[in-house]
């Protein structure tokens, strides 16, 4: 990959589902040598057969792409040394077990620290290293309810409504992960010492909680469920249906683009109802709803192709692909067989390209092997003992 930003750096990822293998994604498509080890049994490659070409999910196909696969089993004593001959060679590890399990397996990082000082190892877990919950299994439901996130979401009246982008696991798990490697792998490259990444998501999420954390000392307090600005409170930010039963996303919500919206719905009146609460916002909102029926989403964006006030379709997902806005960014990637997308940032001097299918379990371990030093009779007796 010309100038790939992390060309040269060398991550070994031993986690599983999808907030290990989103962050090694990213750190792969930033042009890392990520290498996906998987045990000898139902590793992510067998977990997650599934419908694509070969049986191999779409999902596998996308998430491990521009990765190696080198399968192994730590659990037996050549393959723990196997493991800890490739941690010599790495810059970053990755995993996603409970806590205890890498220690239990030999490889929890003040045993890889001693072999490799500059390690940056990063475990992403569902509630982190310590505290109550440490051990107890999760997912991003789990997480976001725990965090006071999933109490927001949601219609007022209604119960919470399950977010169908994984807060937790993506935007709390994977990109707070990437986040502390980089700035570990930054902090290395100065001090000559790596450091331990205790990603926890149940952590990220909290953190990010933050309008109705900075209300909860406020004097207003926390609001009801789709009661904040944000949530569905103001009328001026919210989804309003349309004429053929879609929606649009109307989010007008500075005076001065409330100005502008309103002006061109020649709705003069409505002008000083900006930030409306109470019985003036559910009237107003009223106001708005009927006047959205009247047209189709696509009307409505023609009409409002032209005028820069915060309102859009609300689409759906083939269709979001097929949008004017995402084809210009090159969001979309045709590869392996599959519908791919982008990564989410793009660095000058560097174009993104799927460089490598996703890999088969295993299929590359015979070469990450060789590079690493291991002989071919090595690696034949390590296969032999079904290690690898
Ligand atoms: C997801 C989990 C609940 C799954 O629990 P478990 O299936 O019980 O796995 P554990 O992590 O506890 O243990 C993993 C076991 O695999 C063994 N193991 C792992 N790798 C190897 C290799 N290479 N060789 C041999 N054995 C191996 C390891 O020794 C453990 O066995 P033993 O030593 O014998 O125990 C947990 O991993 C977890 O909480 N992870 C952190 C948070 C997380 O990833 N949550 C899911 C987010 S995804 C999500 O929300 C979603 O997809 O939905």
């Amino acid at each position: 990959m010309s100038g790939a930003p992390l060309h040269g750096v060398r991550v070994l990822d031993l986690s599983r589902l999808l907030p290990g293998p989103v962050a090694t994604l990213h750190l792969a498509d930033l042009g890392a040598d990520v290498i996906k080890i998987e045990d000898r049994g139902a590793g992510d490659y067998a977990r997650l057969l599934g419908d694509g070409p070969g049986g191999v999910s779409a999902f596998y196909r996308s998430v491990n792409r521009n990765k190696r696969g080198l399968r192994l089993d730590l659990k037996q004593p050549q393959g723990r040394a196997a493991f800890l001959r490739l941690v010599a060679t790495a810059d970053v590890l990755v995993e996603s077990f409970r806590p205890g399990v890498s220690d239990r397996l030999g490889i929890g990082y003040q045993a890889l620290r001693a072999i490799n000082a500059k390690l940056v190892y990063c475990a992403i877990t569902g509630y982190g290293q310590n505290g109550p919950l440490a051990m107890a299994a999760g997912h991003d439901l789990n997480y976001i309810g725990l965090a006071g996130v999933l109490d927001q979401i949601g219609v007022k009246g209604g119960p919470p409504a399950i977010p169908n982008l994984q807060i937790g696991d993506l935007l709390g798990g994977a990109m707070s992960a990437v986040m502390g490697i980089l700035a570990a792998l930054f902090d290395a490259q100065r001090t000559g010492q790596g450091r331990l990444v205790d990603v926890a998501m149940s952590d990220a999420v909290l953190a990010h909680n933050l309008f109705p954390l900075f209300a909860l000392h406020g004097s207003a307090g926390v609001a009801e469920r789709g009661c904040d600005v944000l949530t569905g409170g103001d009328p001026g930010y919210g989804v309003y249906a349309t004429a053929d039963g879609r929606y649009m996303a109307v989010a007008p919500l500075e005076k001065k683009f409330w100005d502008v919206f309103c002006a061109a719905l020649q709705r003069p009146d409505w002008k000083p109802l900006h930030g409306a609460r109470g019985a003036a916002a559910v009237a107003l909102r009223r106001e708005i709803e009927s006047l959205f029926l009247s047209r189709t989403q696509a009307d409505w964006c023609a009409f409002f192709a032209a005028i820069d006030c915060c309102v859009t379709p609300v689409l759906g997902v083939a269709e979001a692909l097929e949008h004017a806005q995402f084809v210009a960014r090159e969001m979309v990637v045709h590869a392996d067989g599959v519908t791919q997308y982008a990564p989410p940032v793009k660095l000058s001097g560097w174009v993104f390209a799927v460089e490598r299918a996703a890999p088969a379990a295993g299929e590359h371990g015979e070469e990450v092997l060789l590079e690493a030093g291991f002989s071919a009779d090595e690696i034949a007796t390590l296969r032999a003992a079904s290690v690898t």
